[in-house]
């Protein structure tokens, strides 16, 4: 899904933020990206998401050799993509329904299909009772819930987080870091750049450490080509009740 070939990011006027990172992530898995702060993980996030380019070395994203997705391909590109963001990014002057909606109102998608969607994604992060709230009438672990919800709301092969506890409590940390692994037990390939060490220790999960912009795990899988999108079959995300939406 994800493969890094000694990638390099030297920001304009900058020092090296990426210096010749190698690693696969395969489809399904789900792994943690950790380091010091200014290590380098948001940009490693940022040039998945193609919101950044390498300077160097080959990065193929969705079976995509992301060097040759032209600019006007990269909305297409990003629908494969859910993010969270640690400070989620809601719209206040919104309600939580139409926060959620909003990825999906963008592609052009009949309102009904959106309707079962969003209450799909908002029954999954266990929020479906507010949907006519405003965001700022919740706590922060619902939402950053929502956050959740708009993100695997448009069914991403691939979900990419930063820091997405960073303002939670320890308890409130565990159950959003459970929701990353539920979406991951049917099929969503997770990506999570944390700091927190406590909890990634608890999960027993893939890390990938990044420091002063060098990847410290040994390269894994580093042969074949990344999996791409379309393989993956989001009607095999299914789980809870609600008929057939994921
Ligand atoms: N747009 C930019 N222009 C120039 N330098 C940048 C830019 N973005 C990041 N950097 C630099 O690149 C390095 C890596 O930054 P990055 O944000 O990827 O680190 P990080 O590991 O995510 O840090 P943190 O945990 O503090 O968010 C830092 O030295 C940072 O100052």
């Amino acid at each position: 899904m994800i493969k890094f070939d000694n990638i390099s990011k030297r920001y304009e006027g900058g020092h090296e933020a990426l210096s010749q990172v190698s690693f696969h992530l395969k489809r399904g898995d789900m792994a943690f990206l950790t380091g010091h702060s200014g290590a380098g993980k948001s940009t490693l996030l940022k040039l998945i998401m193609l919101m950044e380019r390498p300077t160097h070395g080959q990065l193929i994203v969705g079976g995509q050799n992301v060097n040759r997705i032209p600019r006007r391909q990269i909305p297409y590109f990003r629908r494969h993509i859910g993010v969270v963001f640690q400070n989620h990014h809601l719209l206040f002057d919104r309600t939580v329904y139409d926060n959620v909606a909003l990825p999906l109102e963008i592609t052009g998608m009949p309102h009904r299909e959106i309707g079962r969607r969003v209450r799909a994604a908002l029954d999954k992060v266990g929020l479906l009772s507010k949907e006519k709230l405003n965001p700022i009438q919740l706590s922060g672990g619902e939402q950053q819930r929502i956050g959740i919800a708009r993100a695997v709301v448009n069914k991403p092969a691939l979900l990419l987080a930063d820091e997405p506890t960073g303002n939670l409590d320890p308890a409130l940390s565990s159950d959003i870091m459970n929701l990353f692994e539920q979406f991951n037990q049917v099929g969503v390939t997770v990506l999570i750049a944390s700091h927190d060490l406590a909890l990634i220790a608890n999960l027993k999960h893939r890390v990938l450490q990044l420091s002063a912009g060098e990847m410290l795990e040994t390269p894994r899988e580093l042969m074949g080509e990344g999996d791409s999108f379309d393989e993956y079959d989001a009607s095999a995300g299914e789980f809870g009740e609600h008929d057939g939406a994921w």
